[in-house]
């Protein structure tokens, strides 16, 4: 691939639910290696986006490409390198940590999966839970299983709908560490999030959504101003941390 080429590419994508329309002519394009950030209010069409970007959904109009294949998640050589964190949690409830980790890494071929699946346990505070069935986790540990999910697997591109949810200072801090440990082995990283600051720290790009629309495509400090507690975009939408 050339090395300006992107990984992902949205031309033109619109979708709308019963004829209205929920996202409106968003053209992005993300590089392997690259982080871009999209904020905005709840019900902006930030998880529209994603899911379609994911191939989960289709636009009503435009196209998705994921390094020059159209988008779609049934196509295995898309799910071979697309990793995706959604904004639920969706578990077996009769599986525990390890078994989830051990079902992924086995799906997707991952040689000696054990010793991997121990680092990603370890590397995601989870290995005192790795017995544990998902209804014994805090929110936070399974939101750190869903990421684990991502992260025993193969993946050029990491799709992630506000991973930062539930999480403590702590574990946001070490969210932001695995971004950048993410994008710096080349990954392309679209993280959909409502904390600013998070995007501020790992983002080379800040995408801003409104009703649809994209209102604003810079770096975090053409995109975001203000301190770490009362970060906003410009366009005067307050959006703190939360
Ligand atoms: N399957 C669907 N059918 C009908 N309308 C939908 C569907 N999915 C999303 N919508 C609508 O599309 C709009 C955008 O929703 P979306 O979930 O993308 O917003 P969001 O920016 O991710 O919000 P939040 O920050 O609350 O997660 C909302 O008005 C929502 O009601």
């Amino acid at each position: 691939m050339p090395e300006d080429a992107p990984l992902l590419r949205l031309t033109g994508v619109s979708r709308t639910y019963a004829r209205r329309e929920v996202l409106h002519r968003i053209d992005l394009d993300l590089s392997a290696g690259e982080c871009v950030a999209l904020l905005g209010h709840n019900g902006s069409g930030k998880s529209t986006l994603l899911r379609i970007a994911a191939g989960r959904d289709t636009p009503t109009t435009g196209t998705v490409t994921f390094d020059g294949l159209p988008m779609d998640e049934n196509d295995p050589r898309v799910r071979a390198r697309v990793a995706v964190v959604g904004d639920t949690a969706a578990c077996y409830p009769d599986l525990t940590v390890r078994e989830h980790l051990q079902l992924v890494a086995v799906a997707h071929g991952v040689d000696e999966a054990e010793d991997w699946i121990d680092h990603v346990l370890a590397d995601r505070l989870l290995s005192e839970h790795a017995r544990s069935l998902p209804a014994a986790l805090s929110s936070g540990q399974l939101q750190s299983l869903l990421l684990a999910t991502a992260l025993v697997r193969p993946r050029d591109l990491l799709l992630l709908d506000e991973p930062e949810q539930r999480l403590d200072p702590d574990a946001r801090r070490r969210l932001a560490e695995l971004i950048a440990a993410e994008t710096e082995g080349g990954v392309g990283v679209l993280l959909v999030t409502h904390h600013a600051e998070l995007a501020r720290s790992v983002a080379d790009r800040v995408l801003v959504l409104r009703d649809g629309a994209l209102i604003a495509d810079g770096t975090p400090d053409e995109v975001l101003t203000g301190g770490a507690d009362g970060v906003t975009w410009l366009g005067g939408d307050a959006e703190g941390g939360r």
